[in-house]
């Protein structure tokens, strides 16, 4: 498989509270490296502020970092995002602030294609059926839906301009148990010819929709697993993620 996105030695410190003139900052991120596949599905793994959303939005372009590159088909991620718009896309854990509460949900799926000037509305009954959402759904707004069926639009909405990359930043943690089962099929069965980067607390999430593994830690990735590796897991984080779920027990 080759190599979609090429991460190397990333790193970036945050600037510690202590006021405006404090220069002393702490490392989120020390040495991260790792590859995705062209139409790969890798989960991104690891304790809770470990880094892994500064990961995603490093790598969605909404975070600079502080040294190491990023290369998607080779070339430096700012000119790759500037050449390719609307081919890297996301889908973000809280799906209220993802929206604007007052627009239609029509237009809230809409908004990415209008912005490049697409024709938007018609693409919008179509972009509801691939999220398993009937079509009347356009003309209600957020608070008339359930946190499913909003995280539904959310993905409606990531996928309008067809894009080739999709970050899943903990895109089913905030929904109920039968509903995150739902959303995960949903999203297994969009990947097509997509690269997805799915981040995740959720071992048994990332296994059902993941073939390989990356586990964060310490500021670097400790480890990357394939399915059938798992058992034999040697970093801290990677076991304690497995044996907390009950399945691989
Ligand atoms: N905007 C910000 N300003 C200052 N510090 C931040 C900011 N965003 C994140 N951090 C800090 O950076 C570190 C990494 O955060 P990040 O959200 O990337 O971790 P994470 O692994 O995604 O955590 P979680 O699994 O809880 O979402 C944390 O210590 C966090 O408190």
């Amino acid at each position: 498989m080759s190599a979609f996105i090429q991460v190397s030695h990333l790193a970036k410190s945050r600037r510690l509270p202590g006021g405006f003139f404090s220069n002393r900052r702490r490392p989120v991120l020390r040495d991260v490296s790792f590859e995705i596949g062209r139409g790969e599905a890798l989960a991104l793994l690891g304790p809770s502020g470990e880094g892994k959303s500064t990961i995603s939005r490093i790598l969605l372009g909404l975070e600079e970092h502080d040294s190491g590159s990023i290369l998607i088909e080779g070339v430096e991620a700012p000119r790759w995002r500037k050449e390719h718009p609307g081919e890297m896309s996301a889908v973000f854990q809280d799906y209220t602030s993802s929206s604007d509460p007052r627009w239609s949900i029509g237009r809230i799926i809409a908004e990415p294609l209008a912005v490049r000037g697409e024709k938007a509305d018609k693409a919008v009954p179509g972009l509801l059926a691939r999220v398993g959402l009937a079509a009347e759904i356009a003309r209600r707004r957020p608070h008339e839906l359930s946190g499913g069926q909003m995280q539904r639009v959310c993905i409606a909405r990531a996928i309008s301009t067809r894009p080739r990359f999709i970050v899943f930043d903990e895109a089913v943690s905030s929904l109920d148990a039968s509903v995150q089962t739902d959303i995960l099929e949903l999203i297994a069965g969009l990947k097509g010819d997509m690269t997805f980067l799915f981040i995740t607390h959720d071992i048994q999430a990332a296994a059902f929709l993941c073939p390989r593994l990356l586990f964060l830690e310490g500021g670097s990735i400790a480890e990357s697993l394939t399915l059938s590796e798992l058992r034999n897991a040697r970093s801290r984080c990677a076991r304690e993620l497995i044996d907390s779920a009950l399945p691989f027990r």
